[in-house]
């Protein structure tokens, strides 16, 4: 394989989004800055517990045996691969893909990398792309349960909480959308993108989202996390939304629901680095439709070579963000009462360069598209004391971004 990367004018990228073409587009954007990724120069898709292993070995190998020529030097420039992986051990696919072409663009820098190709084609892939056509009239039908059964599933899990088999447990759901027409992924990518520009927007092999949870990102020996728990739904009115951020940040049930998922990613990170910072209190998120408690944390990688963003990743997932506290117990909780397959929602999505850096968001606020059949996912963190029907109104406010941007 041989990569190429040469700089270009930020200004002749400065619309990611509208050069890519319908064909096997995939996305990593936040704030119109970012990746955006076309065609297939190479592709693994694995399974199981050693999904990200098996998938880390590949890409090793890859980068091992290609020829790169980089003349810009930064993260996600030259060889670079997306991925989207299952939540769950079993069942679900995980995959990783090189793009025959990426470009990028990051503050004043852009870049166009291309994979086997003739360097001639570079100037011509910067040209726009035909505009998608709209998925047209959307239905909805209940996924794996109805609204009821899913309140009952969350009854369930605060059960198992009272009865001290878990701290905390995440319970989602799935809301299946059939469209008129074949959905072209760049039509809700762009109106995700437009509506929600603080989130890393995404695409990755059908599975698609605007998520505002950063799993971990590593950039020359530096990685980061951005965890999130505890949620509000907003009501439009901002005065009565920072009222309700105050009550967030003051509520014991949210402050207790965070901490869960703040003290899983530092243990997890801890063995990786020479030093963390674990910030003592979260701040409040404001995203259009809720806001979340967040907490940055940050550490210093011991051995980079040891531990590429997707082995970290690895090592992170899942976080009591998506899983729960004992993780075991929670998985186990999820596998039981849950009764859906998540696929790859909930698991890591993002991308990974040659040096090992990269970003993973947690795939949330997202849905994976099949052609006219969309199914769309949210979660929410159960702990004691939560409300069934609380809980269910929340998941309808994490569902609106999709929603949206198919309608
Ligand atoms: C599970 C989801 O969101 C997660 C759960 C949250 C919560 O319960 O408060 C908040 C942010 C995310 O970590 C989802 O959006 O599907």
């Amino acid at each position: 394989m041989v990569a190429r990367t040469v700089a270009v004018e930020p200004g002749a990228v400065a619309d990611l989004l509208g050069l890519l073409p319908a064909e096997q587009p995939v996305t990593w954007l936040r704030r119109g800055e970012g990746l955006v990724g076309w065609g297939q120069a190479a592709v693994v898709r694995t399974t199981g517990a050693h999904r990200f292993a098996d998938a880390d070995s590949w890409w090793s190998q890859v980068v091992d045996r290609a020829v790169v020529r980089d003349e810009v030097g930064l993260p996600g420039t030259g060889l670079v691969a997306f991925g989207s992986f299952a939540f769950a051990d079993a069942p679900g696919d995980s995959v990783l893909v090189v793009p025959s072409v990426v470009v990028g663009r990051r503050g004043d820098r852009a870049w166009v990398t291309t994979v086997g190709h003739d360097l001639d084609h570079r100037a011509s892939v910067l040209h726009p792309a035909d505009e998608p056509g709209c998925p047209g009239e959307v239905t909805y039908a209940d996924g794996a349960l109805d609204g009821e059964s899913w309140m009952s599933a969350v009854a369930d899990a605060v059960a198992r909480i009272e009865a001290g088999d878990v701290d905390k447990v995440v319970l989602a759901r799935d809301l299946v959308a059939t469209t008129e027409h074949d959905v072209d992924v760049r039509w809700p990518l762009r109106r995700l993108a437009t509506s929600y520009p603080t989130t890393w927007t995404f695409h990755v092999d059908g599975m698609i989202g605007a998520t505002p949870e950063m799993l971990l990102r590593r950039e020359r020996g530096l990685v980061t996390s951005r965890v999130l728990a505890g949620t509000i739904r907003r009501t439009g009115d901002d005065r009565r939304d920072a009222e309700l951020a105050g009550a967030l940040a003051r509520s014991s049930k949210d402050l207790e629901e965070h901490e869960y998922a703040v003290r899983s990613v530092a243990d997890a990170l801890g063995p990786h680095c020479s030093s963390m910072n674990v910030p003592d209190a979260p701040f409040v998120l404001h995203l259009p439709n809720v806001m979340h408690l967040a907490s940055d944390v940050a550490g210093v990688v011991a051995d980079p070579a040891a531990a590429s963003s997707l082995r970290l990743a690895e090592s992170l997932h899942p976080s009591a963000a998506v899983g729960g506290t004992p993780t075991d117990a929670a998985v186990a909780v999820i596998s039981e009462v849950e009764r859906m397959d998540r696929g790859r929602y909930a698991g890591p999505v993002g991308w990974i360069d040659a040096a090992g850096d990269g970003e993973w968001g947690i795939a949330l606020r997202s849905a994976a598209v099949d052609g006219r059949t969309v199914r769309l996912f949210a979660g929410c963190g159960i702990v004691a004391g939560s409300d069934p029907a609380d809980e269910l109104a929340e998941s309808q406010a994490k569902l609106l971004p999709m929603r949206d941007a198919l309608g």
